[in-house]
């Protein structure tokens, strides 16, 4: 497996690093690194701290945040911006932009799984400027081009 580097920035995270829940996990739970519980107003939106720095140091990787099903269905707790994109050079703690989407407020206690990391492959791309581009199958159909059913 990859080894990625990590910086404690807070030290209730020491020796309590997100962990793969099971062996076909994908994502990583991040935790709310607050000192006390905090309630998110509906249409509320706060910056969670984690209390982790990652450096990915490889344009070939990135880092998403992404919401816990179980939070965002339920309790309309999903990300402010939607995804959280964390950039390969990055190095400062990892924030997650909380928001309250529902109609109740939540009461989100500390060291409470937050948010989850998952770490995807990227191409970084060069542009190939063309007039013209060879026909495809598809062309320009989008948007139920290919029908409904
Ligand atoms: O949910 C997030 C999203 C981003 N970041 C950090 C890592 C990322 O590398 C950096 C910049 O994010 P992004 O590029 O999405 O934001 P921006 O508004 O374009 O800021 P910048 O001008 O710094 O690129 O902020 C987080 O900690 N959490
Ligand atoms: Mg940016």
């Amino acid at each position: 497996m990859k080894k990625l580097q990590v910086k404690v920035l807070d030290e209730r995270m020491k020796n309590n690093l997100p962990q793969y829940a099971t062996a076909g996990s994908a994502g990583l739970d991040l935790r709310a690194c607050l000192d006390e519980a905090i309630t998110i107003e509906p249409g509320q939106t706060v910056l969670v701290p984690t209390g982790l720095a990652i450096y990915l140091d490889d344009p070939g990787y990135a880092a998403l945040i992404l919401p816990r099903s179980g939070l965002g269905h339920k309790h309309g707790i999903v990300l402010g911006n939607l995804v959280g994109l964390i950039d390969s050079d990055y190095q400062g703690q990892l924030m997650v932009s909380t928001w309250n989407r529902g109609q109740t407020a939540f009461k989100l206690e500390p060291m409470e799984r937050l948010a989850q990391l998952v770490i995807v492959p990227v191409a970084q791309v060069e542009w190939a400027e063309v007039e013209e581009f060879t026909a495809s199958e598809r062309g320009a159909g989008g948007f139920g081009s290919t029908g409904r059913a």
